[in-house]
Formats: structure tokens, C-alpha cells, sequence
């Protein structure tokens, strides 16, 4: 028997305030062949991509830090997270959307970047894919301050940091975010910044 079989999908909008909140009840079908009602709640808020910015020669990369009510809400105390460059994607493809973001967020122009995964970030309850990428910046790509979309209130602090420094911070807990962890230790698994 495989698993995966599901039938009688009926979807009961719980709210579209800003993303969107379905309650799910279905019928899944067990390894004994019966069938079983289920009720999940999914957020769809969307797919997303995020990017590493790195730079070999000064062994150093670029990221983000902004205020995120959600985290405020679950234990971190002043709400900041530090985060690899990362954006919904709203028109256009992954790609296109983290080129974009890049310069909204970080004020760098960058014209190559590279796929290296994707993944479901939350999968028992937010529908979101996220898309993965690297890309190398230099001083001579910053084209403004960055600082995020000022109609959408992001108020977004750039930093640039050593890559050891940056893998420390995920030792010491200072970089909490899972976006930003998979990247940094992609970086590290495939020697990004050499052996
Ligand atoms: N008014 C309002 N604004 C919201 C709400 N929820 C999010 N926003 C705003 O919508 C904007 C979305 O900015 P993006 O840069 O496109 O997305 P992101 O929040 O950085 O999302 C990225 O990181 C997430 C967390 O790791 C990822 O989940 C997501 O895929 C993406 O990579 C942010 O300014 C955020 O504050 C809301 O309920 N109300
Ligand atoms: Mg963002």
C-alpha cells in the first residue's frame, strides 16, 4: 500500500487579512487500506527565495538584520534576526525575485547567481518553498544603501561579516534563523571559500 492517497479535499477559508489561513479536512488513506478524516490548517503566505552573499577574496559575507514580530512573540527578547537576504516571490521567478531583493535589501547590483536546493521550510503548516542561492558581490556592485522597501516599513540593517565570524554566531546562537543556517553551512560542506 503507498502511502499518500487522499480524497474528499474541502477547503474552509479561516483568513486572507494579509496571507492566507485554510482549515483542511480530508480523507487519508491508511496502510490498511481504511479511510481516515484529517483536519489541518495550512498558511499560505506564498514561495520565497534567499541568497548567501559572498565575497572569496575578503572571505566575508553579506547579511541581513531586522525586527521579527513572530520570533518577539516565541522567546527572542529584543525581536532581531539575523538573516541571509530573502523576499517573497511576488512577480516573476526565483531568481529574478532574489536579483531584486538583493538590491532592495543590501544595495547591491548582482547579475549571477547560482540555484543550490529548495525546501519546505515549515511543512506540517505553512505551504511556503523556498528557493536557495549563492551569489559573490564586490565593493564596486554597491549601488545604494539598501535598507529594504521603505512602503513596506522593513527598516533593514546590512552587515557584512567574516565567514568564520558568521559561523561562530550559529555556534553562540546569535544567528537563529534556518534560511540563513542551511546557507552558511552549504557554504562551509562545499568549501565556498576554498579548503
Ligand atoms: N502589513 C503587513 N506586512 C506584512 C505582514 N506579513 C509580512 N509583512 C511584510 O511583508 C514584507 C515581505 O518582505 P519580503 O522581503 O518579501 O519577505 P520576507 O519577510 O523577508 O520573507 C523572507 O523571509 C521569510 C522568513 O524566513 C521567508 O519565510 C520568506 O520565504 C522569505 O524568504 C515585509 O516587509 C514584512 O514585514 C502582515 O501581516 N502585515
Ligand atoms: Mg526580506
Amino acid at each position: 500500500m503507498k502511502y499518500g492517497n487522499i480524497r474528499n479535499i474541502k477547503k474552509e477559508l479561516l483568513s486572507d487579512n494579509w496571507y492566507t489561513l485554510n482549515k483542511v479536512t480530508f480523507e487519508y488513506q491508511r496502510e490498511d487500506g481504511t479511510w481516515e478524516t484529517q483536519v489541518r490548517e495550512a498558511y499560505d503566505r506564498g514561495n520565497g527565495a534567499a541568497i548567501l552573499l559572498y565575497n572569496v577574496q575578503k572571505g566575508t559575507v553579506v547579511l541581513t538584520r531586522q525586527f521579527r514580530m513572530p520570533t518577539y512573540l516565541n522567546g527572542n527578547a529584543d525581536g532581531m534576526m539575523v538573516e541571509a537576504c530573502a523576499g517573497l516571490l511576488e512577480k516573476g521567478n526565483a531568481e529574478q525575485t532574489i536579483k531584486m531583493e538583493v538590491e532592495e535589501e543590501t544595495g547591491y547590483k548582482i547579475d549571477k547567481v547560482k540555484k543550490v536546493f529548495e525546501a519546505y521550510m515549515s511543512p506540517g503548516s505553512v505551504t511556503e518553498i523556498l528557493y536557495f542561492f549563492i551569489g559573490e558581490y564586490e565593493a564596486s556592485m554597491k549601488v545604494s544603501e539598501g535598507g529594504g522597501a521603505v512602503d513596506e516599513t522593513e527598516n533593514i540593517e546590512v552587515l557584512e561579516l567574516r565567514f568564520d565570524e558568521a559561523l561562530e554566531m550559529v555556534k553562540t546562537g546569535e544567528i537563529k534563523d534556518a534560511k540563513t543556517i542551511m546557507l552558511l553551512q552549504y557554504a562551509q560542506i562545499n568549501a565556498v571559500f576554498g579548503q
